[in-house]
């Protein structure tokens, strides 16, 4: 099979509980739950986002042929050394491109695999580190994995069906919007009434990393 990748760079995981690890991004193009287009963002499922994923046109994108030549490109971004390595699949919705052949060359190439996925397709079984982040609206049907990272506040959210779902670690991270600062204080006061909730900040956007 061929890839659609937006873009791809080395940086810092700025999210969740991988925040500060060393890490290739790959982002994939196209997602199920918004076209990516301004004019469709208001009818959208997904009307927060704050990722440009239309295309393959970023730095690093591009079409690629088959698993050797992303993994290749992938590999380029990390360098030399085959300790740690770490590469973030995302988007867009990563698990509408994720298949064996590129799970498979990914392991082979030595990288452990964390992906970034709103849950609505059940992920690899391969992948290494699964997070998800669930949109009002939408039919979550991945509800088990290593990380469940709410963007918050989101209207028509059940915060506790969402919290009786199978994770390891359960993180609000304040939506990045107008509201700005009232968005933390609403994650920060939920935090403090259900411990079993921690704070994600999107650490990249405050450092001026991508
Ligand atoms: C751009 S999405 C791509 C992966 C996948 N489509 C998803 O939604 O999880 C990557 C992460 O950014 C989060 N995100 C998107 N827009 C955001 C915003 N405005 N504020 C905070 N987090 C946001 C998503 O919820 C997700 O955890
Ligand atoms: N540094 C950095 N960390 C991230 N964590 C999740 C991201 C995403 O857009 O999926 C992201 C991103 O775009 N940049
Ligand atoms: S599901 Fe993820 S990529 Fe798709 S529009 Fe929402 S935040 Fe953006
Ligand atoms: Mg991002």
């Amino acid at each position: 099979m061929s890839y659609a990748v937006k873009e791809m760079f080395l940086t810092l995981q700025g999210e969740g509980v991988n925040a500060g690890r060393r890490a290739v991004f790959v982002r994939f193009a196209g997602c199920n739950l918004w076209s990516g287009r301004e004019q469709d963002r208001a009818t959208a499922v997904c009307r927060f986002c704050d990722t440009d994923f239309v295309g393959v046109d970023g730095l690093g994108g591009g079409k690629f042929a088959d698993a050797a030549s992303l993994v290749a490109a992938v590999a380029g971004f990390w360098g030399e050394g085959r300790e740690a390595r770490f590469v973030v699949l995302t988007g867009g919705e990563p698990m509408l491109q994720i298949d064996d052949a590129l799970v498979e060359a990914l392991h082979d190439a030595g990288f452990r695999i964390a992906i970034e996925t709103n849950g609505t397709l059940p992920v690899h079984p391969g992948i290494d580190w699964v997070c998800v982040s669930p949109k009002a609206g939408s039919v979550v049907v991945q509800r088990s994995g290593d990380e469940l990272k709410l963007v918050w506040p989101q209207a028509g959210t059940d915060i506790a069906e969402v919290e009786s779902w199978d994770f390891a670690n359960r993180l609000l991270q304040p939506m990045d919007d107008a509201r700005g600062v009232a968005n933390i204080e609403a994650a920060i006061a939920v935090v403090m009434e259900r411990p079993q909730w921690r704070l994600s900040l999107q650490t990249h956007k405050l450092l001026g990393l991508r």
